[in-house]
């Protein structure tokens, strides 16, 4: 049993009370929506809710802060609700056809994707007739919600654990989908309301308005029955035996007009009678009393199961329940008392077949909708990514994205449908399910008929894929938008290198470095033969050309293309890149960038070689080896393996990119390494990466906890260097990014690496090295006291210097220059500052009491004070002490 709950006085004022006034909501009853949408998610996705019964405004405030931004909200009661920002409310009765006009007038001819009802009527008189108004508001707010609802969705509304629960639960669920119940926690125990949460509107054609009709849906089927034997309602009875799930209960405990809780009933009248079924779901016990029914006590076909089974009804279950009329059928056949025994058996059993079948049809059912559902869900979320990906495109084109935008869209990308369709009214009509539209009515029984017919036709199927013909025709539109995206997103990357700060630092300094490079001792040289523009120009570039020149062993475009490098570097990383991820359209693009990158690519041999290489070409470039040397290396270089030419000099020159380029067409097939070489360049550019580690590690010791897991494994001999070295081998340092978008690399280098695991002893070790440095005096203590110092050596030298003064005067006897010097020492040798003098503080009381002038005894300065003054002194400085603190 649940803990019970005050619902009245304090108990009101219950954690939920509380919360809603801390969190500004009107009524505490706001919790049960937050509640049942955190189960539900249906507003997160509604364009448009519509909220019936919803004073004092509850509902309507979390319906506005979770919906989306531009989302309709309208909200009637009877009574006026106080103005919500961006909800709409009406004050009108929700039966009335006013109230729907009005709705209908805001609305237009929208739907809404949510209704909510959380009415209660005016309650106060019986609780059964309270009941009964609630349950037909409730019919009436559904009317409402078949009205306006979209297909496919939500109805939420609050009904009354009443006789007509399960009446208004077998309605909603013709019309809908799925129907859940539920209580959230916010719903007072206390309370007899429940939650009825119908997701999936099936928007029928046509609905027989019985279905809605008060009369019809609440009406007891046992009155259009003939009444049983024991008084209890065979409807009721029926689907107490055969359907226990949906067992209308009788909530005042009793059955109608009858009020004993125990019920024997005779065993002639299961037997004899012409509705064994209502006696058994009516009785509690069959009592063999007559004579005649102890003599079918002894009858072979009474079994001791059926004996027992008579014994106690309520705790059969249906089994039992069919062994009984097994049991009956038998007797009655043996008795010879009724021919039609047969049929009745017939009967029972065809209500089993029925009900099997139904089953086995509903099951089909849903299965084909959440199968038909699940293709559809596929179809637009590949439809979705295409599109975000476009319109990346786009915005890149437009030149809208902000560094920042592009992050979001690989975030909305890999959720597929997601946070975007939150605010995409487009989307979140899509999303409602599609259904076989139905025409539904209600028989005079009650039942329900079903007539469906296919509206959506191919709709569902083809019309998604309907902008494209075919799947290959979409892979290639797909191809073209990826290598489109690939080259503006280079384009941005290039955007974004050049406002960073710190890229342009090591940008000016890398061409400083060249620049010194080529012009180191070849000053003269350089001067005679460029002139002017050789400022902007790499030195060791036009010397190479003049030399090739002279030795006319060249053609011209290889300066043109070293020019390029020092000059264009930044429209050659944005443009050629383009141009390259564009599926290499680009022949000499792609030549220029393939050689440049390779001289990048073979950084990754010791850069010292690099920086040997340039000299020796600078040596080499003196005239003395003029028209020889150099082309002679070069040609000899080119006409060796290429692979030597990277491993032995690191770097190639511009006439061997030059004549790789022109010679071998198939050099092409080096340009996947481009994005290595990249990287490369980012990560090494102009410095000796591992230097500056080891500068930083000298410097600063080992400051990440992997860094230190892995030192101390190396100490403690847990770990050998080769063991190290091969960890350094694994599937993220293996991995092959050939192909990939380089956008997508560059997401991985963040997040794609090896966890290194670290230890407790190394995450104790770096804490106790940030322990010490956390207790070094901060900078400006440490500068303070060296100010302090400086100042007291300055006052020790002016003292001194005087002293020195003192001590030359000839007037002054040894006496005085002793003294003076004492003074003038203990002053340059004082902190500096004055000391404050002592004022003596002299209670009037006592002799001291009434006393003008100085009391006796006292020397120096004084302040008379009296107990008095001395309390309201303190008391003031209290005062003050407090009025800071506050
Ligand atoms: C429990 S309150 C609703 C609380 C609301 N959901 C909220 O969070 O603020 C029930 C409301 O139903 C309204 N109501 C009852 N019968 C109504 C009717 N026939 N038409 C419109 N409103 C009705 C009452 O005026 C009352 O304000």
């Amino acid at each position: 049993m649940g803990k019970t709950q005050k619902k009245t006085g304090k108990g009101r004022l219950d954690k939920y009370y509380k919360l809603a006034k801390e969190q500004g909501y009107r009524a505490r009853s706001a919790f049960k929506l937050i509640q049942l949408n955190k189960k539900y998610s249906f507003l997160e996705s509604a364009r448009c809710t519509i909220d019936l019964c919803a004073a004092p405004g509850g509902w309507l405030q979390v319906a506005s802060k979770y919906m989306p931004a531009n989302s309709i909200i309208v909200g009637v009661d009877l009574v006026p609700i106080r103005p919500i920002p961006r909800v709409v409310t009406f004050a009108s009765d929700i039966t009335t056809p006013q109230c729907r006009n009005l709705i209908r007038g805001e609305l237009k001819d929208w739907k809404a994707d949510v209704v909510l009802h959380d009415g209660a009527p005016n309650v106060g008189t019986a609780w059964i007739q309270d009941a009964y108004s609630q349950s037909e508001l409730v019919l009436m707010s559904l009317k409402l919600a078949v009205e306006f609802l979209a297909k496919g969705g939500t109805f939420v509304t609050k009904v009354f654990r009443s006789v007509d629960y399960n009446n208004l639960i077998w309605v909603f669920n013709q019309l809908f989908g799925k129907v859940e119940a539920t209580k959230p926690p916010s719903s007072r125990n206390v309370s007899a309301e429940i939650f009825v949460v119908c997701r999936e509107f099936l928007a029928p054609k046509f609905i027989d308005p019985k279905f809605l009709d008060p009369k019809h849906v609440f009406k007891d089927l046992a009155s259009s029955l003939p009444a049983g034997e024991t008084g209890i309602s065979a409807g009721n009875a029926e689907s107490n035996v055969f359907h226990p799930e949906k067992k209308r209960r009788h909530r005042d405990g009793y059955a109608d007009g009858d009020y004993t809780l125990f019920k024997s009933v005779p065993v002639s009248t299961f037997i004899l009678g012409n509705d064994p079924i209502t006696v058994l779901g009516g009785a509690n016990k069959l009592t063999f009393l007559t004579d005649e029914e102890k003599e079918w006590l002894a009858l072979d076909v009474t079994t001791d199961d059926v004996k027992a089974n008579c014994d106690d009804l309520k705790v059969l279950g249906k089994g039992d329940f069919k062994a009984l009329i097994k049991w009956r059928l038998a007797l009655r056949e043996e008795l010879g008392l009724d021919v039609k025994a047969k049929d009745a058996e017939d009967a029972t059993e065809h209500v089993e077949v029925v009900e099997v079948v139904d089953e086995e049809q509903q099951i089909s059912e849903e299965l084909e909708r959440l199968n038909a559902e699940a293709a559809a869900r596929l179809k637009r979320e590949r439809r979705r990514a295409n599109e975000i990906k476009t319109r990346t495109i786009q915005r890149m084109q437009l030149q809208m994205t902000a560094p920042l935008d592009i992050g979001l869209e690989q975030t909305d990308a890999s959720l597929g449908i997601g946070q975007d369709e939150m605010f995409d009214l487009g989307q979140a009509e899509n999303n409602a399910p599609k259904h076989r539209s139905t025409i539904l009515t209600m028989d005079d029984d009650g039942d329900a008929i079903l007539d469906s017919s296919d509206d959506d036709g191919e709709d569902d199927g083809d019309d998604d894929d309907q902008p494209l013909d075919s799947e290959e025709e979409r892979e290639k539109k797909v191809a073209e938008l990826e290598n489109e995206l690939d080259g503006l997103y280079d384009a941005y990357q290039g955007r974004l290198r050049e406002r960073d700060a710190k890229y342009k630092v090591k940008e000016a300094r890398r061409k400083n470095a060249e620049r010194e490079e080529a012009w180191d001792g070849i000053k003269e040289k350089g001067s005679d033969a460029e002139g002017s523009d050789s400022d902007s120009e790499g030195g060791w570039d036009k010397i190479q050309q003049a030399k090739l020149d002279d030795g006319g062993s060249s053609s011209d475009d290889s300066s043109d293309e070293s020019e390029e490098e020092e000059e264009e570097e930044e429209e050659d990383r944005t443009t050629t890149a383009k141009t390259l991820k564009r599926g290499r359209s680009d022949h000499d693009a792609v030549a220029s960038k393939g050689s440049k990158r390779q001289r990048l690519v073979s950084g990754l041999e010791p850069k010292v070689k690099t920086a040997n290489a340039a000299a020796a070409r600078l040596w080499f470039s003196r005239d003395v080896f003029a028209g020889a040397g150099l082309d002679e290396i070069s040609d000899s270089e080119n006409t060796d393996e290429e692979s030597d030419d990277y491993s032995e000099e690191g770097v190639l020159s511009a006439e061997d990119e030059e004549a790789e380029a022109s010679s071998d067409e198939d050099d092409f097939e080096i340009v996947p390494q481009d994005a290595d070489g990249d990287e490369d360049m980012w990560n090494g550019e102009g410095e000796d990466q591992d230097k500056a580690i080891k500068a930083q590690i000298a410097k600063y010791g080992l400051n990440t906890a992997e860094a230190v897991t892995l030192a101390q494994q190396l100490v403690n001999r847990e770990k050998t260097k080769t063991q190290l070295i091969n960890d350094g081998f694994n599937r993220y340092s293996l991995n092959s990014k050939e192909g990939l978008p380089s956008w997508f690399l560059d997401d991985e280098a963040k997040n794609y690496k090896l966890n290194i695991p670290v230890t407790k002893e190394a995450m104790a070790a770096l804490r106790a090295k940030q322990r010490a440095l956390d207790a070094r005096p901060i900078k400006k203590v440490a500068e303070a006291k060296a100010r302090k110092k400086f100042k007291a050596a300055q006052r020790l030298e002016k003292a001194l210097k005087k002293a020195e003064g003192v001590n030359a005067t000839a007037d002054l006897s040894e006496k005085e220059k002793a003294q003076q010097i004492d003074k003038l020492m203990r002053k340059g040798m004082s902190s500096g500052k004055k000391l404050k003098k002592e004022v003596k503080l002299v209670v009037a009381k006592g002799s001291h009491k009434g006393i003008k002038g100085r009391p006796k005894g006292v020397k120096g300065r004084y302040t008379m004070v009296d107990s008095r003054m001395k309390k309201e002194v303190r008391a003031k400085k209290r005062k003050e002490k407090a009025n800071k603190k506050r």
